[in-house]
């Protein structure tokens, strides 16, 4: 069976005859919760060393427990801080209550005028914002408006002409459609803002932090998402409160007692100490991971870009569901794939970004992009069939930049950023004889893959380019090998390198000619131990 494993491999790497080879191959995931799976069928021994990892880890350090599957959940659970979050917020944690959105997408005039590619325009806010509605299960988009503003930060937001216009359309729609919330499509709406348009609407009134979390809170399910989730509530909580208490409006509803503030802060405490934790935990599995000296590969791009996808098309892995959600993905997970060599190379799998959202909302799952940051490359996943394409991948990059930045502490001349790969994913939904966008005109310049992760399209191109980077950036080489054919140099090899194909030497019947993908450590020991 092995051997036979070994022939389909040395045959040429297409997608025809992937589906084919997975049938054979057991194909394992890692992820951070359910332990590690390994790749191929290395699970049980990668598991060992993980065990044999966590008791290391736990003889070093005695106080940080037994990694993420003991974390210590209990405390998320606390309904004196679900009714502060719940003020603050004005929702309620239960995702299952059905709601009746009205969307406002206010934008400034001025700046909506504004004709660079990099520029969202409303009206794809107002689909964003209406996509992130969606994501939530039994909440209904009822309308969705367009607002044009002088300014963002006006207490009132709305000026009084279109404040009445606003208000009569809010009473009609209560009347017809049972509307039930606004959200307006802002970054975060400062309590004042908030309070303001509650009073006058007379409903609870939503920004994008707020239906973000909630998201957030839906779609995550490990502990350590949930954990991270939990931590990006708190700033939003502290930022209304400040802003109320400086409103003075402890008669108006909504300011912080010293009990809620010490429920807060001791939330706080319990959450840093368990994603402290965490961090050390993916410490030790990104050093398991460097030991084994499998090259890895970080998936990143904007949200819904078709990360999951790619990656499921690369490895073929069943148990990937891609989702037209918003932060499907909240989990970094890894999955193993190989490369046209043969070699056997690491996917990790990222949550995705989004702009116009406080800094502070992610800031709690940096632990995660972390892995991403320290990956071998970073494959950029970009979808070209959005209108906003340029402007959602120059925020990836710029986002990508400042994580750089903030991983080397703050200096800039120590802030290292893998070899980037730009992918430009659904191609299928892009006609191929469409003029070239101005995003497609940026894409010339900078060199991207033009692929489909849903039509399997343009792949092979992308899988050699992977390698051409990976073989680089991890000084591995394609060299030819002669060895006796059955030996122990033979057996020795096909465990410690990728073998890329065998084939019978023709001068020498008892030799072997072997195109491996090697490191200069591996070589070295080959040489040790056979020369
Ligand atoms: N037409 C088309 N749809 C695609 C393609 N790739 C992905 N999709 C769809 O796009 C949606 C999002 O795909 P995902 O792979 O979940 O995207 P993601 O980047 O992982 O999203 P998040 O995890 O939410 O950040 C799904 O409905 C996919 O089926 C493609 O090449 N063509
Ligand atoms: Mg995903």
């Amino acid at each position: 069976m092995t051997k036979c494993l070994r022939l389909l491999r040395h045959l040429p790497w297409t997608t025809q005859l992937r589906p084919a080879l997975v049938q054979f191959q057991t194909r394992l995931k890692y992820t951070q919760h359910q332990g590690v799976k390994g790749i191929r069928n290395r699970k049980s021994f990668f598991e060992a060393q993980m065990q044999s990892g966590q008791q290391a880890e736990s003889e070093q350090e005695t106080d940080t427990g037994n990694g993420t599957d003991t974390l210590d959940m209990r405390f998320l659970d606390d309904r004196a801080y679900d009714e502060v979050a719940g003020g603050a917020m004005r929702i309620s944690r239960d995702v299952a209550t059905a709601q009746k959105v009205l969307i406002l997408q206010p934008y400034v005039k001025w700046a909506a005028k504004r004709n660079t590619p990099d520029d969202v325009k409303p009206n794809d806010q107002l689909t964003e914002a209406t996509a992130l509605i969606h994501s939530l299960p039994n909440w209904k988009v009822v309308r969705g408006l367009k607002v044009p503003l002088e300014s963002l930060e006006r207490k009132a937001l709305f000026g009084s002409g279109k404040m009445a216009e606003l208000k009569t359309l809010v009473a009609e729609l209560r009347q017809e459609q049972q509307l039930t919330c606004l959200f307006v499509s802002k970054g975060t709406l400062s309590f004042a803002q908030k309070h303001f348009l509650e009073a006058e609407f007379r409903l609870p009134v939503l920004d994008r932090y707020s239906v973000v979390i909630q998201i957030l809170r839906l779609h995550a399910t490990s502990a350590e998402a949930r954990l991270q989730v939990a931590m990006a509530e708190l700033p939003y909580i502290w930022a209304q409160a400040k802003d109320a208490s400086m409103t003075q409006t402890r008669r108006q509803g909504y300011s912080l007692t010293d009990l809620q503030k010490e429920i807060l802060r001791s939330r706080e405490r319990k959450l840093r100490a368990e994603l402290d934790r965490v961090r050390r935990q993916r410490q030790l599995l990104r050093q398991k991971r460097k030991q084994q000296n499998y090259p890895i590969a970080a998936v990143v791009g904007y949200t819904n870009a078709g990360k999951t996808s790619l990656i499921k098309a690369l490895t073929v892995e069943d148990s990937l569901q891609p989702r037209n959600q918003l932060f499907a993905t909240l989990d970094v997970t890894a999955h193993g794939g190989f490369l046209p060599c043969n070699l056997q190379l690491i996917y990790m799998d990222t949550v995705g970004f989004m702009s116009d959202l406080p800094t502070n909302l992610f800031e709690c799952f940096v632990a995660t992009l972390e892995d991403a940051m320290l990956a071998d490359i970073i494959i950029h996943v970009q979808d070209l069939s959005h209108p906003c394409h340029a402007a959602q991948s120059a925020h990836v990059e710029s986002t990508l930049r400042s994580l750089a930045f903030s991983i080397a502490g703050g200096d800039s001349t120590a802030s290292h950023m893998p070899p980037i790969i730009n992918v430009y994913n659904k191609c299928d939904l892009v006609p191929a004889s469409a003029e070239p966008t101005a995003a497609e005109q940026e894409g010339s310049r900078r060199a991207a893959h033009r692929i489909s992760a849903r039509a399997l399209t343009g792949l092979d191109p992308l899988l050699q380019d992977i390698e051409r980077q990976v073989l680089a950036v991890t000084g591995r080489r394609k060299l030819q090998m002669r060895v006796p054919n059955g030996g122990p140099e033979m057996a020795w090899l096909y465990k410690n390198a990728a073998v890329v194909f065998t084939e019978a030497d023709e001068k020498n019947p008892e030799r072997l000619l072997m195109q491996v993908v090697i490191c200069q450590r591996t070589l070295e020991q080959f040489k040790r131990q056979f020369c």
